[in-house]
């Protein structure tokens, strides 16, 4: 390749590079970690849209909760750019910072306040930092009840409002704690393995649960229920070994051949 032809490449790379970037809410690029010697990441690129839907799928160990732990500044990069809206270094900030921004994370197993009821669940998770006690005898404003309300209805609780968390099922809890992340108003909600030891039904609405929240809010799930992913009827991104093995349709990545190979053949 000539001089010149190698400049017009490298400066439409560059321009490629930052259309990707200005279009994204998440921008992973060539992102690598080692753990002892061991690469969990390798090179990882993903990128996801503003009010995307995105299930990230893959075999046990192939990197997926590491890439949620760089995401929410747990872990650091040796290597490679994290950014979210485009602009703002994730790899500089730490985890309350990030989460601060508007990125909010849902782990594995539930977290809700047991002795307190649904409502107030709510409540203390838009409480801005006061107090349990503050929170729950402070006056509402009219904002914060309709944000409340809003909220019982997307996670389907309205019935239960005064029921104690502790008496909800393994699935109801899942969504309060989803729905006291949307308290918080993130513009991206990473969630992990949500569907683990809930019955079909409730799988399947939270398939729905997931794809309502994601008209409002950019969304990345990580699962192993194919069901479920199926459900969730949004782009797939599967991870092997630390990198992206294949993406698109669950359809494609499934007569993907390597897919079938490394995960979905097992
Ligand atoms: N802090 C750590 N120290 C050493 N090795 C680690 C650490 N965290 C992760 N690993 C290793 O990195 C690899 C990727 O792990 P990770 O938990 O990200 O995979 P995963 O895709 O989430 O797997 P699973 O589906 O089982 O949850 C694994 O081999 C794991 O043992």
């Amino acid at each position: 390749m000539s001089e010149a032809a190698a400049i017009q490449k490298n400066a439409s790379d560059e321009e490629q590079v930052k259309s990707a970037q200005s279009e994204t809410i998440l921008y992973v690029d060539g992102v690598s970690v080692t753990f002892d010697g061991f690469r969990a990441l390798n090179n990882l690129s993903f990128y996801v849209e503003p009010g995307e839907l995105r299930a990230i799928i893959g075999p046990n160990g192939a990197g997926k909760t590491t890439m949620m732990d760089i995401i929410t500044g747990k872990t650091r990069p040796d290597t490679g750019d994290v950014l979210f809206k485009s602009e703002i270094d994730l790899t500089k900030l730490d985890e309350a910072e990030i989460a601060n921004l508007g990125i909010g994370r849902k782990f594995q197993k539930p977290t809700v306040f047991e002795s307190h009821t649904v409502f107030d669940n709510l409540l203390l998770a838009c409480s801005g930092g006061r107090g349990v006690f503050q929170a729950l005898f402070h006056r509402l404003s009219d904002a914060e009840k309709i944000k409340i309300e809003k909220t019982l209805v997307t996670i389907m609780l309205e019935d239960k409002r005064d029921e104690m968390a502790a008496n909800l099922s393994h699935g109801q809890k899942q969504w309060l704690e989803i729905g006291m992340l949307l308290m918080q108003e993130p513009e991206l909600l990473l969630v992990d393995e949500p569907v683990a030891g809930m019955t079909d039904s409730e799988t399947e609405e939270t398939a729905k649960l997931l794809r309502s929240i994601s008209k409002e809010y950019s969304v990345v799930v990580v699962e192993h229920d194919m069901e479920f992913v199926r459900d969730l009827d949004c782009k797939v991104t599967v991870l092997h070994e630390g990198s992206v093995l294949a993406e698109g349709r669950l359809d494609h990545v499934q007569k993907d051949p390597r897919v079938i190979e490394v995960y979905l053949g097992r």
